[in-house]
């Protein structure tokens, strides 16, 4: 019998999305996956092992090879900087990271403040485009910051683009597209090339039909 895989799934919005991928993939996960609140689930018959994190946690547990794979936002990603390999775009939970802010507003010059859950992402931003901005963390409901005068500008996520426009706020500038990733910790992919080739090679072709008939 080979190794067990064990994969991280992000709990929230990616993760029915990404266990519809698994699904038109072949592989068989049971009832108990969509309606559970266990945090590891075992699938014996396909001999992977589940373990369901938050989303921004997904590449920590595969850097340190707890889990072998996981799927993570590229948000996720260039937020965490993990030393894990990206394998594949799922091309699931589409959506951009932005600046925003209230209309007709500007950065602040003397002290300019931008609000995120993207500390990174932000910091590096800004400073390419030559600005130099405090960067507050916030955790959620960042469209609050602007508005009642934490920051001058957001960092964050647009997917429909309600939640800006019911707060007031508009769009400044798209930072880069995020779509989510399937990635792997680099020993396990050594160890475990073939039942991870198998499963690269069975989600990408369902990535690759689902984009011709989109
Ligand atoms: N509208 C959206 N808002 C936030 N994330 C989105 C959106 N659409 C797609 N995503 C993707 O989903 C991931 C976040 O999923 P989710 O909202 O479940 O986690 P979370 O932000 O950690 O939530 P929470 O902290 O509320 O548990 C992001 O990393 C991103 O890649
Ligand atoms: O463009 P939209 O479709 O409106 O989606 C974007 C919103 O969704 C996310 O928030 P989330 O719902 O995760 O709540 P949070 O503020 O607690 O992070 C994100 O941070 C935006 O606020």
């Amino acid at each position: 019998m080979s190794d067990v895989l064990t994969i991280a799934m992000p709990k929230g919005r990616i993760f029915e999305e990404a266990a519809n991928l698994l699904r038109e993939a072949g592989f068989k996960l049971p009832p108990e996956f969509d309606d559970s609140r266990k945090l590891i689930i075992d699938v014996e018959e396909e001999n992977f092992r589940f373990i369901l994190a938050k989303p921004m946690d997904v590449p920590t547990y595969v850097e340190h090879g707890v889990a072998d794979l996981g799927i993570a936002g590229k948000d996720v990603m260039l937020e965490e900087e993990r030393d894990v390999y990206e394998l594949l775009d799922l091309k699931i939970s589409a959506c951009y990271l932005a600046v925003a802010g209230l209309p007709n507003t500007k950065l602040n010059e003397i002290a300019p403040r931008v609000a995120t859950k993207y500390p990174k992402v932000a910091a590096a931003y800004f400073r390419e485009q030559g600005s130099q901005v405090e960067i507050i963390k916030l955790n959620g409901s960042i469209e609050l910051a602007p508005i009642i005068g934490l920051s001058d500008r957001i960092v964050d996520i647009v997917s429909t683009g309600k939640t800006l426009v019911e707060n007031g706020l508009i769009e400044y500038e798209r930072i880069v597209d995020i779509t989510s990733r399937l990635i792997v910790n680099p020993a396990s992919y050594r160890m475990k090339d073939e039942r991870i080739s198998d499963l690269v090679e069975r989600l990408n072709h369902v990535v690759k039909g689902n984009a011709l008939t989109r």
